[in-house]
C-alpha cells in the first residue's frame, strides 16, 4: 500500500471538501498502466477527439498542430521559415501542439516511466520525508494538485522533482538518478530549441527569449502523474486535474497509451490523442506574458479512465527562478498596451502552485488592470 487516496465515492469526492484525506488506500504497484489501446473516457460525450494527421502535415483545420523538430533544426531556409510560421500559429491559435522527430528515444521514455512507477510503489517510509513538502521544495509526493488548498478531490498521485539547475530525486529506485538526468537534459535541449523557434516566430532574434529569461539557468521540473482507474460504471467524469494553465514556458509530456488530456480550443474541450512517437507540448503562462498576450497559455485538464490507470511523465521548463518575467519590450510598443507587469518567476510559480487551480487565475497576479478588466467602466 502506498500513497493515501480519497474514497471512491465520486459525488462526495467532488463536493465534500471536509472528507478526511486518506480514507482509501490504493496500490499503485498493482495497477496496470501499460496499455496501448485508446480507451473510452467517461464524461466526454461533448469532447470531440482531435487527432493530428500521422504524416505531420496537419494544420489548424485538421486538428492539433504538429511541429516537426527535424525541419526546424535541419530544414533549408524555406522549410524552416514555413515551420516557424506554423509554430507561431500553433502558439497563437492553440497554445498546444505535438512535436515529432524529437530524437528522444522510446527506450529512455520507457525507462523514466518505469522509474516513476517504481517511485509510486516505494514503501511509505521511503516517501514520508517528501509527502509534506511544499511547492518550492525540490522533491515532492502528493495527491490532487495541492491538497492543502484543493477544496475538491482530484484523482491523481504525483511526484515532482526539480531537475535544473540541479537535479533532485529520491535515492530509490537506483536507476532513477541516471534516467532522470538523461531525460531532463534531452528534453531541456528540445524545449530550448522550441523556445528559440518561438522567439523567431514572434519576429525576435532566436536567442531573445533565452536572454531575457536567463534560460542558461532555466528552471526545469520532472513530474510523474498517476491517475488510478476511477472505479465503477456509475463513477464517471472523475477529474484528475481541473482546468488550468501551466506556470512555466513549455510543458512536454508523454503518456502510457491511456488518453485523458483535454485542451480548450475555440471554446470547446477536445480530447488530445497523440500520434505515435510524438510528445504533447503545452504552452504555459510565460509565453503569454512574454509575448504580451499574443500567444496564449492553453487551458487544459485531465480526466480519468474508468478501468485503466493513466500515467504520464512531464518535463516542464520555465525561466530562471530569479528572472523577472514581463513582456518583451518590442512586443508592447504603441499602439499596443502593456498587458502584464513584471514579477520574479520564483514568486509567480509559488503563487500558482500555492493556490487552488483556477483556470487561468494565476495570471491575475500580473495582469495590468484596466477599467475593462476591472469591469467598472
Ligand atoms: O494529465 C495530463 O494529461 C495533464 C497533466 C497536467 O496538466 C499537469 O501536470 O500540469
Ligand atoms: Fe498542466
Amino acid at each position: 500500500m502506498n500513497l493515501r487516496y480519497p474514497a471512491r465515492n465520486h459525488a462526495r469526492r467532488r463536493t465534500d471538501s471536509k472528507l478526511s484525506h486518506g480514507n482509501h488506500l490504493h496500490d499503485c504497484h498493482r495497477s496496470s498502466p501499460a496499455c496501448a489501446m485508446h480507451t473510452q473516457i467517461m464524461g466526454m460525450a461533448s469532447a470531440p477527439r482531435y487527432s493530428a494527421q500521422p504524416n505531420g502535415a496537419s494544420s489548424e483545420q485538421d486538428g492539433i498542430p504538429v511541429v516537426d523538430l527535424a525541419v526546424l533544426l535541419n530544414g533549408d531556409a524555406g522549410e524552416r521559415s514555413q515551420a516557424i510560421r506554423h509554430l507561431g500559429r500553433a502558439c497563437q491559435d492553440w497554445g498546444f501542439f505535438m512535436v515529432t522527430n524529437h530524437g528522444v528515444h522510446e527506450a529512455l521514455q520507457s525507462a523514466l516511466m518505469d522509474a516513476c512507477k517504481e517511485l509510486f510503489g516505494l514503501p511509505p517510509e521511503q516517501k514520508a520525508e517528501f509527502m509534506d513538502a511544499g511547492p518550492m521544495d525540490p522533491v515532492r509526493f502528493g495527491t490532487g494538485f495541492n491538497s492543502a488548498v484543493d477544496g475538491a478531490r482530484y484523482w491523481r498521485d504525483y511526484v515532482k522533482m526539480f531537475a535544473h539547475p540541479e537535479l533532485h530525486c529520491p535515492a530509490k529506485p537506483d536507476t532513477l538518478r541516471g534516467v532522470a538526468a538523461e531525460y531532463a537534459a534531452r528534453t531541456r535541449g528540445l524545449l530550448l530549441e522550441l523556445t528559440a523557434a518561438i522567439s523567431e516566430s514572434l519576429g525576435l532574434e532566436g536567442g531573445r527569449i533565452a536572454e531575457r529569461l536567463d534560460l542558461g539557468s532555466c528552471f526545469q521540473i520532472l513530474v510523474g502523474n498517476h491517475y488510478p482507474p476511477s472505479g465503477g460504471p456509475d463513477d464517471d467524469g472523475a477529474v484528475g486535474l481541473p482546468a488550468h494553465s501551466d506556470h512555466g514556458l513549455l510543458t512536454l509530456l508523454f503518456q502510457n497509451g491511456v488518453d485523458g488530456l483535454q485542451v480548450k480550443h475555440d471554446g470547446r474541450w477536445l480530447l488530445a490523442e497523440p500520434i505515435p512517437g510524438a510528445f504533447f507540448v503545452i504552452a504555459g503562462d510565460q509565453p503569454e506574458i512574454g509575448s504580451n498576450g499574443r500567444y496564449k497559455g492553453v487551458l487544459h485538464r485531465a480526466l480519468v479512465d474508468r478501468a485503466q490507470a493513466r500515467m504520464l511523465c512531464v518535463s516542464l521548463i520555465g525561466p530562471c527562478l530569479d528572472a523577472v518575467v514581463e513582456p518583451v519590450p518590442e512586443l508592447a510598443v504603441a499602439p499596443l498596451r502593456l498587458e502584464y507587469m513584471g514579477v520574479e518567476y520564483r514568486d509567480y510559480m509559488e503563487h500558482q502552485q500555492s493556490n487552488k487551480l483556477n483556470e487561468k487565475g494565476a495570471l491575475d497576479l500580473v495582469r495590468v488592470q484596466t477599467a475593462e478588466t476591472l469591469g467598472n467602466f
